[in-house]
């Protein structure tokens, strides 16, 4: 019957079909050819596969290259103007939502510049309006009103699964077609994650495997990403013994408090008797690396007369460049396959060369440490993180690979400075702008610890402002604002919904922590919020929580608090600071995965005059 009406030409479909082809083809042509006479190393896709043809004509032909645009344009752009037809449209009938839309980014993007994409993370109410221009009508209560703000906060949160997940996803919509098909949960209220990781902690315990976990993990044994079984419990089990567990961490108390000794006299020597405009972000950086290598390999990165000066930090530079690199751990070829095919921004090359760099300075870190402990039979250096891994493989070889030590080595490089030197920053920064808070800081630390010693471990006991402006600059700048993503392994229910095996997790802990509904002022920097929450449960009953929760969550949270606590305790023990200009008390961010800020925080540092006798014999 079909045969029929398509051989008498049935209301000239395909006639129209046909037309419809060639202008297709037409406008397509034309964009590869435009593309062909313009310059050749640019990055857009069409450039990439044009050079994919220039390699194998026989494969990429102008058909393929046609085709794979054509899937761009349909699934890209119909399915986006549509929803923002719709959102807009609702919103013109609701001016109420429209204008709280707008108050929300003149407060926090101000009107001097256009919006930007990493700016979304920072703009909770207009991710409401998306959600609630997309929802599934059937799910939801009053389900014919448009009403963003079921969406703040609250179980809510995990109802909208907006990436195209099972049959509540509307499977067509604009962000299921940008992000693919993988099924993806976002969940950003605390009820959603005591859920996520309580109940069902085992079930999200796995990590999904990515683009950046094949190429950056030494064959997913770095157990940062490794999957949940027995490789990452031995793992976990023989990281946390030996660096990180109560113990361990007692044993490492004095390279922590030697570190900020050291720390604190170079920059005592660079001042110099003056004050002195300090790149804070490179002496933090320089702090955090150079006490990572102390512990995993037994000496310093940057030696005491470098840092700060041109060969420490170039040696910066270089190992910013190989751990703190600017490659997400979830990307667009995770989502879209076929962008990973074709080469997508160059993505893979990037992966592959950062990983070649790891190797090799892990590779030389190891083969150094062999040669001087054979040659020095230096026991200090046994003592070290790769002394015990060495030890360990020369009993059992076959699990102690070369891959699963550098592995070890690779996580407390990349899990261990980034975060903490972050956080550090950030701790500053909020500090030098809010200088009420940094004085009421410097008066505890006078009264508590005084001027005849530098501040050491045990006196952190003695400081709870120090942590509570820990604590707020973790709530304001979480390190790692959509944790690490989970994986379920098995289906699922959250907030009373079905989640299917193999469905990504991630955790918006920056909507969390700055939730209206969950703080009050959340985006004020008020350290003294935490007076009042003594007491409360786990991560402030689910609503704080940098270092994640459940089995996956961060075992470094200690090492890593003590270090953030002690060096900034010393910053501000011994030094006056005052900013070194407006821009560096702008508070603003970028999206990547592991905040970064903008730019390098300088400031300007001057030795407290009584504290001069007590650095100068440090
Ligand atoms: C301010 C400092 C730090 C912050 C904010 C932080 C935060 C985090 C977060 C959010 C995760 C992922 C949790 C999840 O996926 O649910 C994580 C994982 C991890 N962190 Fe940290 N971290 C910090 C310092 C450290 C330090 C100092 C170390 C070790 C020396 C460390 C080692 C790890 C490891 C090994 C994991 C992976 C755990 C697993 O997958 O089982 N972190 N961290």
């Amino acid at each position: 019957m079909v045969a029929v009406l398509k051989w008498v030409g049935f209301q000239g479909l395909e006639k129209n079909l046909v037309e419809l082809k060639k202008r297709r083809d037409k406008f397509l042509q034309g964009l590869i050819d435009e593309c062909r006479k313009s310059r050749a190393d640019k990055k857009t896709i069409i450039h990439t596969l044009l050079s994919l043809q220039r390699d194998q004509p026989e494969c990429y032909t102008d058909d393929i290259i046609k085709g794979v645009i054509m899937v761009m344009f349909t699934a890209g752009t119909h399915t986006s103007a549509v929803t923002m037809e719709w959102a807009m449209s609702l919103l013109l009938n609701h001016p109420e939502v429209m204008k709280k839309a707008r108050l929300e980014i003149d407060n926090l993007i101000g009107k001097t510049r256009p919006l930007e994409e990493p700016d979304i993370l920072k703009l909770p109410y207009l991710r409401c309006i998306i959600n609630e221009t997309l929802r599934d009508s059937k799910f939801w209560e009053e389900a014919n009103e448009f009403k963003p703000e079921r969406f703040v906060g609250g179980i809510e949160g995990c109802k909208f699964i907006p990436f195209g997940m099972g049959r509540r996803a509307c499977p067509g919509s604009g962000l299921a077609m940008r992000y693919g098909s993988m099924p993806v949960l976002i969940v950003s209220s605390p009820s959603a994650v005591e859920e996520c990781f309580t109940k069902n902690d085992i079930i999200f315990a796995n990590r999904p495997r990515t683009m950046a976990g094949d190429w950056l993990t030494f064959n997913y044994t770095a157990y940062i990403w490794a999957p949940y079984g027995q490789l990452w419990k031995i793992l976990r089990r023989l990281t946390v013994m030996e660096l990180l567990s109560s113990n361990s961490l007692q044993k490492t108390s004095n390279v922590r408090d030697q570190e900020v000794v050291n720390f604190t006299r170079s920059l005592f020597k660079f001042c110099n008797g003056r004050s002195r405009n300090v790149d804070l972000t490179n002496w933090i950086c320089t702090f955090s690396f150079n006490l990572m290598n102390k512990i995993v390999a037994g000496r310093h990165l940057v030696s005491e007369e470098d840092v700060g000066m041109g060969k420490g930090i170039a040696m910066i530079e270089r190992l910013k460049g190989i751990f703190i690199v600017d490659l997400p751990v979830l990307n667009m070829c995770d989502f879209l396959p076929l962008l990973r095919w074709i080469g997508y921004k160059g993505m893979e090359k990037k992966m592959s060369l950062v990983h070649n760099q790891r190797n090799e300075f892990l590779n030389n870190l190891l083969q150094e440490f062999r040669q001087e402990k054979v040659s020095v039979g230096n026991r200090e250096k046994q003592n070290t993180l790769i002394g015990t891994l060495l030890s360990l493989q020369e009993s059992e070889p076959e699990f102690y690979t070369e891959d699963v030590i550098k592995s070890i080595m690779l996580v407390i490089f990349i899990a261990g400075t980034d975060t903490s030197s972050t956080s550090l920053q950030w701790a500053m920064r909020l500090l030098l702008a809010h200088p009420e808070a940094l004085h009421k800081l410097r008066a505890e630390i006078d009264s508590q610890v005084g001027n005849e010693h530098l501040l050491n471990e045990s006196d952190l006991t003695k400081l709870p402002y120090l942590h509570s402006v820990i604590n707020e600059t973790l709530r304001l700048y979480p390190p790692v604002p959509l944790l690490l993503p989970h994986y379920s392994s098995e289906d699922c229910t959250v907030g009373g919904y079905n989640v299917p095996k193999h469905t990504i997790l991630l955790v918006n802990i920056w909507a969390i922590q700055r939730d209206p509904q969950v703080w009050k002022e959340p985006n004020e920097f008020k350290p003294e919020r935490f007076d009042s929450m003594e007491g409360e449960k786990e991560g402030f009953n689910y609503k704080l929580i940098p270092f994640g929760m459940g089995r996956r969550s961060c075992p470094g949270a200690t090492m890593g608090t003590r270090a953030i606590s002690l060096a900034l305790g010393a910053l501000i023990q011994c030094f006056d600071w005052q900013s070194a200009g407006e821009e560096n008390l702008e508070l603003s961010y970028n999206s990547r995965i592991n905040i970064q800020k903008i730019k390098s925080l300088e400031a300007i540092c001057t030795p407290r005059s009584n504290f001069v006798q007590l650095l100068s014999q440090l």
